[in-house]
């Protein structure tokens, strides 16, 4: 199926590299950093990994690859921990001081809790929300290598349901991905199931036909060296994810789009699977799918992407977004409330709220 092109952006007048979807707190801003920087990052990237004390990477996995960097986030205290730090790297920390404040109003820290992902082509991750109460509200993502489309949907009952579920994982539903505990951690595999059609398992007791639809999800291209940035609602209400699949069917319009504000060269088709460089435009090879849409047939690339967060000391563990259906600090608040029913039911002490930093939940990012 063809890609969804997301609803129409706002292009900023002054810089049409910026496309804004203000209702949605979502930004996309193309051509971020110079292909110097890009390739200083992905050298980085294959530099660090080289030094990694275990056997040499196998690139030609399905699984994606992270490095984590700045403050290691422990998933078991849900908190991170100011003396768990690992050294941000130069090619990183020179990006850093450029991020746009995005928040008006707010004293604007830099980002702190960096992970850098390598996708081998054809891979994904699951829909999932990032954890709510764990970070800042401003969510950074660069993307380089090859371009991917990122799927953005609202949240849905399903989506909640699945973050009530007592053994969550990445692998099987909407949840919040990343970082994970340990800097360099190997992650879940990414590519199963499609994101989208997880279900609930049996011992839900909800079948799959009584699952409520999905809202319908489009798609974002990011391109290589741009920079997506979540808040608000697209940072606390939507799901995002990158599906697992080898080639993209990208409409021609998503394609002359990009192409007016002046993005060119996806990575997508840059070069052939022989190596040499394709002078082809992706839109001179366009077709016309089932419906009579011209569109592209795209291999997907190796694309690697860095996420830049900043870690909550403060009010971690608290929320108070509006979408309490996938915020994991409301999760825990309701599973304290229904531990502290079953234990007065039972004519136990009811437990205390020091209980809420090690309910043990396997929420990620
Ligand atoms: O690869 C990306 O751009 C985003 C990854 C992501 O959503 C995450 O790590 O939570
Ligand atoms: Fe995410």
């Amino acid at each position: 199926m063809a890609l969804r092109p997301p609803p129409p952006p706002t292009i900023d007048p002054a810089n049409p590299n910026i496309w804004r979807w203000e209702d949605m707190g979502l930004t996309l801003i193309h051509n971020f950093i110079t292909e110097a920087e890009e390739a200083a990052l992905i050298n980085g990237f294959h530099a660090h990994e080289s030094q990694k004390p275990k056997q040499p990477t196998n690139f030609s996995t399905k699984k994606r690859i992270s490095q984590h960097f700045g403050y290691n986030f422990d998933y078991t205290t849900f908190s991170a921990s100011p003396d768990r730090y690992t050294p941000i790297p130069d090619y990183i920390a020179s990006i850093l001081p450029r991020l746009p404040q995005v928040l008006p109003g707010e004293p604007f820290r830099l980002p702190d809790q960096l992970t850098v992902q390598y996708y081998p082509p054809g891979s994904g991750i699951p829909p999932h929300v990032d954890t709510h109460s764990a970070f800042g509200e401003a969510l950074y993502s660069l993307s380089y290598g090859g371009a991917v489309p990122m799927q953005f949907r609202p949240a849905g009952p399903n989506d909640a349901r699945k973050m009530r579920l007592p053994k969550r994982s990445l692998m099987s539903t909407a949840a919040s991905p990343e970082p994970s505990s340990a800097s360099s951690s190997p992650r879940p595999a990414s590519s199963s199931p499609p994101p989208g059609t997880s279900s609930l398992p049996p011992s839900s007791g909800t079948s799959k036909k009584e699952e409520e639809e999905d809202p319908p999800a489009w798609d974002l291209i990011l391109p290589p060296r741009s920079l997506l940035i979540m808040t608000g609602p697209s940072r606390y209400g939507y799901v995002h994810g990158i599906r697992s699949r080898k080639t993209d069917v990208i409409p021609v319009r998503m394609l002359e789009h990009l192409g007016q504000v002046g993005v060119t060269g996806l990575g997508l088709v840059a070069e052939q699977d022989n190596g040499e460089q394709d002078t082809v435009t992706p839109t001179e090879r366009a077709e016309e799918d089932g419906e009579g849409e011209k569109v592209v047939v795209a291999p997907r690339r190796g694309r690697y992407s860095l996420t830049m967060r900043t870690v909550e000391f403060e009010t971690a563990g608290h929320c108070e977004c509006a979408y309490p259906g996938v915020c994991d600090a409301r999760i825990r608040q309701e599973q304290l409330e229904e531990q502290r029913k079953t234990a007065q039911s039972n004519g136990q002490c009811a437990s205390t709220p020091s209980d809420a930093s090690e309910t043990k939940t396997d929420y990620t990012t």
